[in-house]
C-alpha cells in the first residue's frame, strides 16, 4: 500500500517532492503503456494482412487525435506526436511479429 500523500505541483516544497511525484507519474504511465501494448498484441489476432497490421490510416488519425489532446493539455503537439510515432512504430513491429506467428498456426 502506498501511504505517501500525493503533493500537487504548486504545493511541492523542494526537489524531493518534485522528483518523487515525477517518478510516481512515470511509473503509472509505463504501467498504462504495458497495458496498451497488450491491446496492440491482441489486435494482431483480428488483422487479415500485413497492411491491416500497419493500418496507416488509423496510425495517421490516432496521431492527429493525440496532437489535439496535447494542445488541450498545454503540451507541444509536435513533441507528443513524435513520442507517439516512435512508440507506435515499435508497437507495430511487435504486432507484426505476433501476426506472422499467428499466420503460421492457422
Ligand atoms: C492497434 C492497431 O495496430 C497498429 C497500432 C496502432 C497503435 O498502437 O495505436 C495503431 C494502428 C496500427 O498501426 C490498430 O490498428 O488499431
Amino acid at each position: 500500500m502506498n501511504i505517501e500523500r500525493q503533493v500537487e505541483p504548486e504545493a511541492c516544497s523542494g526537489m524531493d517532492d518534485v522528483r518523487r511525484e515525477i517518478d510516481r507519474i512515470d511509473r503509472a504511465i509505463i504501467a498504462m503503456l504495458g497495458k496498451r501494448f497488450k491491446y496492440v498484441i491482441e489486435a494482431s489476432k483480428f488483422k487479415t494482412s500485413e497492411m491491416s497490421v500497419r493500418s496507416p490510416d488509423r496510425f495517421k488519425a490516432m496521431l492527429e487525435m493525440r496532437r489535439e489532446w496535447a494542445q488541450l493539455e498545454g503540451l507541444n503537439p509536435d513533441a507528443i506526436a513524435k513520442m507517439y510515432s516512435d512508440l507506435v512504430n515499435h508497437f507495430i513491429e511487435e504486432e507484426m511479429k505476433q501476426w506472422e506467428i499467428h499466420q503460421r498456426t492457422i
